[in-house]
């Protein structure tokens, strides 16, 4: 069985509070996009997991598939499965890829191994393993609160529109830029602005993490601003980065200017 975690952006990410359990309350709207890894459960006589692709750093038995395995294998009378990834969603990159994939292989395993575990107990597993890890589980766009992990709807559509990201070789580890960051209260909830057509996000839809970061890596506001000059309606860092994302309403016919970074780009 195979399946293809995608990656998510996130359109606004307001860091409102610092909680009693060191984690931030937020307001975003997560959205999905097409960059995918590749997962597969290959029956085994042992559990084991293998990877190729992007190098992960970490013990393989220690990747968020095998702990979304473990997890699962508390409750559940599972058999060892081998667990490959071909690994193509960069890593430290604010698009999720480790939750993703984390969520995938609990969808997985429900699937293959016929648990008939429900959404919700889904999300559940999910949140224990990482905050964006719930969204990957209906990944459709939201609007998320809390730790990233309560879900609101959202009317909310970019279909039509067409995106590019772009990681600048630079690796943002996530505990590192919540380290950094100061939480404030928005003057507007996220929500509003972004029910305001897209051609004003530009001024009122913001990332947090980019003040404390555009400074200590000026490759991050350089590479905004050129996706931007490129004809983006709306550019952006997505979650801690270090990738950013312009959205385009036609498909950008040049992009040599970022020749020497990873690029994806795609429909929305
Ligand atoms: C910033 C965001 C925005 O979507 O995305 P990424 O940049 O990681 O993609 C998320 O909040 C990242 O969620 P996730 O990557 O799952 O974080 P976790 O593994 O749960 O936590 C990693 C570390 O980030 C901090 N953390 C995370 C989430 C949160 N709401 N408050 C926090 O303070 C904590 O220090 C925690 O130890
Ligand atoms: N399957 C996986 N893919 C990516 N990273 C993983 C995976 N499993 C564990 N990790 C660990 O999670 C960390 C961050 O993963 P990732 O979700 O890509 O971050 P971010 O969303 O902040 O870009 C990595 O440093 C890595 O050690």
């Amino acid at each position: 069985m195979v399946t293809f975690p995608n990656a998510k952006i996130n359109l606004g990410l307001l860091i409102t509070e610092k909680r009693p359990d060191g984690f931030h309350n937020l307001q975003s709207c997560f959205y999905p996009v097409g960059w995918s890894d590749a997962l597969e459960l290959i029956p085994a006589s042992e559990t084991a997991f293998s990877s190729t692709g992007l190098p992960i750093p970490g013990e393989p038995m220690q990747n968020l598939c095998v702990k979304a395995y473990d997890l699962l294998r508390r409750d559940f009378d599972m058999p060892p499965v081998h667990i490959h990834l071909q690994k193509n969603v960069p890593i430290g990159a604010g698009l999720g890829g480790g939750s993703a994939d984390a969520a995938f292989t609990l969808r997985l395993l429900n699937d293959r191994f016929a648990l008939s575990l429900s959404v919700d107990q889904l999300e559940n597993y999910a949140r224990q393993l990482g905050s964006d890890c719930a969204f990957f589980v209906q990944n459709r766009p939201v609007y998320c609160i809390e730790k990233g992990d309560v879900f609101r709807e959202i009317d909310l559509s970019l279909s039509g529109y067409y995106i590019v990201l772009v990681y600048p070789n630079l690796a943002i580890s996530t505990a590192e830029a919540y380290a950094r960051i100061r939480p404030q209260q928005p003057e507007h909830p996220l929500a509003d602005l972004l029910l305001q057509p897209i051609t004003t996000w530009r001024n009122t839809v913001h990332n947090n993490f980019e003040a404390s970061l555009f400074p200590t890596y000026p490759v991050l506001a350089s590479v905004k601003e050129q996706l931007y000059e490129a004809g983006a309606v709306y550019a952006s860092m997505s979650g801690s980065g270090s990738t950013l994302y312009g959205i385009f309403d036609a498909p950008p016919a040049d992009l040599n200017q970022f020749a020497q970074y990873r690029v994806w780009q795609g429909k929305l």
